[in-house]
């Protein structure tokens, strides 16, 4: 950027342009619509499980029926995207994760129920086994070892049953080496060369999606932690190398998660490669944000600044609990 020439005071008065709200207006560097966002839900198949999640106030597990009113909602709002997590039955998770590719599992069964109720939503899916695994974990566990390539096979059959479901965006969540190339050759050759691939690029391996598990249901199956396959949170050159790769692999756009602590991965991602960007406002973040809004300790405008900070940081987008919230502020 060309360093701005700025007049000695008084002859520059930077206060000049904020003294009114239209000229405040005129010169934002960066705005928020809900275009920008993607509004993640989950929804459930166990009798009983709907409702507010306990860590994450205001945000409920949603039956088919909420999934497709919370598509009417957003569509509304004019969101252009809902990406769908499922929360499964405890009691059907295996080893193996079969259920992961099931065509009737609730994670194809939400996808279907939103495009019959809006078919020009833009349907993003979570591609990892851990909602279907037994023990909690993205991939195969075999004592105690998460296996690459045989989670990748079987991350596969999950994105072409969530392909031949209807799903727009396949989003890759599992941090898996060789998954982008392995899905992309897969949709191509099956016929859904349309679909497009949004991979958790950058992922990192972080305390703040704690809310999350208890959502899907994870949290008590999960032994150990996330370290063997998502990225220490003190590499930034390693999380561009993993960006890097992905899109040399085929992803149409790339993620950063989590979204506030990372704020430079996001800046370093949009200025190194150009891709379509976007961040990951996850669990934790949310429910710090509400509990303190909830508690009066933070004004509802936390919202839509916390959202702002990925645009100036150069996302084009953001996934958000708040999406449906923020959207309605700012219709
Ligand atoms: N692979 C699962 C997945 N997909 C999205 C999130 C987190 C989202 C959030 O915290 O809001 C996670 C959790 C994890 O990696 O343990």
């Amino acid at each position: 950027m060309a360093s701005p020439i700025i007049a000695p005071f008084p002859a520059t008065r930077l206060r000049r342009l904020r003294r009114t709200a239209n000229l405040r207006a005129m010169v934002s560097e960066v705005n928020l619509t809900p275009a920008n966002l993607i509004w993640p839900i989950f929804v459930t198949e166990v009798a009983g499980a709907e409702g507010e999640i306990a860590s994450m106030p205001g945000v409920q597990r949603l039956t088919l029926d909420g999934a497709r009113r919370a598509a009417e909602r957003a569509a509304r709002l004019n969101i252009p995207a809902i990406c769908i997590f499922p929360h499964s039955d405890q009691d059907l998770k295996t080893e193996a994760c079969e259920r992961a590719w099931d065509p009737d599992n609730i994670g194809n069964r939400a996808i279907r129920a939103v495009k019959e109720t809006v078919p020009e939503m833009a349907v993003m899916t979570d591609i990892a086994l851990d909602p279907y695994n037994a023990n909690g974990h993205d991939g195969i566990v075999q004592n105690g070892e998460i296996l690459n390539d045989e989670t990748v096979e079987a991350l596969v059959r999950m994105a072409l049953a969530q392909a031949e479901a209807g799903a727009d965006i396949l989003g890759p969540s599992d941090m898996m080496d060789g998954r982008i190339g392995a899905l992309r050759g897969a949709m191509e050759t099956a016929g859904h060369k349309h679909v497009a691939i949004l991979s958790y690029a950058a992922k990192f391996a972080s305390a703040f999606y704690g809310p999350f598990r208890d959502a899907v249901g994870a949290s008590g199956r999960l032994v150990g932690d996330k370290k063997t396959y998502q990225v220490n949170p003190a590499n930034r050159g390693e999380a561009l190398r993993c960006v890097a790769r992905d899109l040399a692999e085929g992803a149409d756009m790339v993620m950063v998660k989590p979204g506030m602590p990372y704020l430079d991965i996001c800046r370093a991602v949009k200025d190194e490669f150009g891709a379509p960007t976007f961040a990951y406002q996850v669990s934790g973040e949310y429910a710090m944000l509400e509990g303190a809004i909830r508690n009066g300790w933070l004004s509802r405008d936390a919202m839509t600044e916390s959202l702002l900070s990925f645009r100036r940081a150069g996302c084009d987008g953001v996934l958000s609990y708040f999406a449906p919230t923020v959207a309605e502020m700012l219709a």
